[in-house]
């Protein structure tokens, strides 16, 4: 049987450079492209098909952050497929991000220079709003168009033949200390993605106690420090070109690799050598954090769920 992947995400930046070495690694998949824009979607399917024709490659239009959207689309992919056995869950948002600066040269004098190059802790700010749900737009996107997307999803990932990967890109921004259990959409702060991602890193450890024995398993990465139009928002390119080299040097000297763990982030890395290779992490999570926080996931998917009653089955 065909093994079917689903990229959320896919038209550009992480999740086309992922749909790539996907059919890179294994031609006879099918991949499904989860879109917020059908043009797009179809653009990046041809670009895919260009370098990979015989490829099955199919297009789903999902806007992570509209929680109808997230519904339907998953009723479609419910029609379509009986069985996922990869989804990355990867479309992700860092709106009007700020750099301080300030704080980068305090790390210098501090000692701590290294450590915000390669997870910006204190070094950026975002700019948050509500959605047309009224919820946080960045923990909308970035998590729970996600966990919706997934718990919907929940026929084709659990108790079936074969088991299932959920694949989260999280990010070494993730803190503890932006995350806060009465304030979990980061409604409050001005760190809503470092926020967004700390919760995907608590939402990954929970999926993994409940659902591992119906062979579901949920794994969380970082893709390391990408030029896409995520970081173009943050400086210009030119910034980007001149910065490249140290922040090479920097990610290059911080790394090593290992295996597979539920409480372990995993951070794509490059030797000096230029070879590829993942470095784990072990997650700064709270398991009692985590289950608090699943269970305030669960009461807002209630009502979301209730919202909109007439777009389930
Ligand atoms: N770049 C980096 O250095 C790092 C990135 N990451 C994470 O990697 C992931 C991908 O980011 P990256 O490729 O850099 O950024 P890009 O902005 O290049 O890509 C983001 C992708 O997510 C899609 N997307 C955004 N909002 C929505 C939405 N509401 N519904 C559906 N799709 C949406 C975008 O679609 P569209 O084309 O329509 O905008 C695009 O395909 C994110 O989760 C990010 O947090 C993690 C660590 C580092
Ligand atoms: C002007 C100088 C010398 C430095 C500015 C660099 C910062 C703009 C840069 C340093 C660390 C970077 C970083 C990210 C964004 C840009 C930085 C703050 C991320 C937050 C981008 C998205 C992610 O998910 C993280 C993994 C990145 C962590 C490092």
């Amino acid at each position: 049987m065909e093994r079917v992947v689903l990229v959320t995400g896919a038209s550009g930046g992480v999740g086309l450079a992922l749909c790539r070495r996907l059919l890179g690694e294994d031609g006879r998949i099918h991949l499904c492209l989860a879109c917020r824009n059908a043009q797009k979607a179809e653009a990046t399917r041809d670009l895919v098909l260009q370098e990979y024709p015989a490829a099955q490659v199919s297009t789903v239009e999902v806007d992570l952050g509209n929680l109808a959207s997230v519904l339907r689309a998953a009723q479609e992919l419910r029609c379509r497929f009986q069985h996922l056995d990869f989804v990355y869950l990867n479309a992700g948002i860092m709106p009007n991000p700020h750099v301080n600066f300030k704080a980068l040269w305090k790390g210098l004098l501090t000692g701590r220079l290294l450590h915000m190059l390669t997870t910006a802790e204190g070094v950026m700010t975002q700019t948050d709003r509500l959605n047309g749900d009224g919820l946080q737009e960045v923990f909308t996107t970035n998590l729970f168009g996600h966990f919706i997307l997934i718990r919907q999803l929940e026929s084709l990932l659990c108790g079936n033949e074969k088991p299932s990967r959920l694949i989260w890109t999280s990010s070494s921004n993730a803190r503890e200390s932006a995350f806060s259990l009465s304030d979990y959409q980061h409604a409050k702060g001005q760190e809503s993605y470092s926020s967004s991602k700390y919760a995907t890193d608590l939402t990954s450890v929970v999926l993994n106690r409940k659902f591992n024995k119906q062979g579901l398993y949920s794994s969380v990465v970082c893709p390391g420090l990408v030029m896409s139009n995520m970081t173009f928002k943050i400086l210009p390119v030119f910034l980007w070109v001149l910065l490249m080299p140290i922040m090479f040097l920097v990610w290059l000297f911080k790394q090593k690799p290992e295996y597979l763990d539920p409480l372990v982030k995993y951070h794509s890395c490059t030797s000096g050598l230029g070879k590829n290779f993942v470095e784990p992490r072990k997650l700064d999570v709270d398991e009692e954090t985590a289950e608090k926080f699943y269970q305030k996931l669960l009461e807002l998917e209630g009502q979301t769920l209730e919202k909109y009653g007439d777009l389930l089955d």
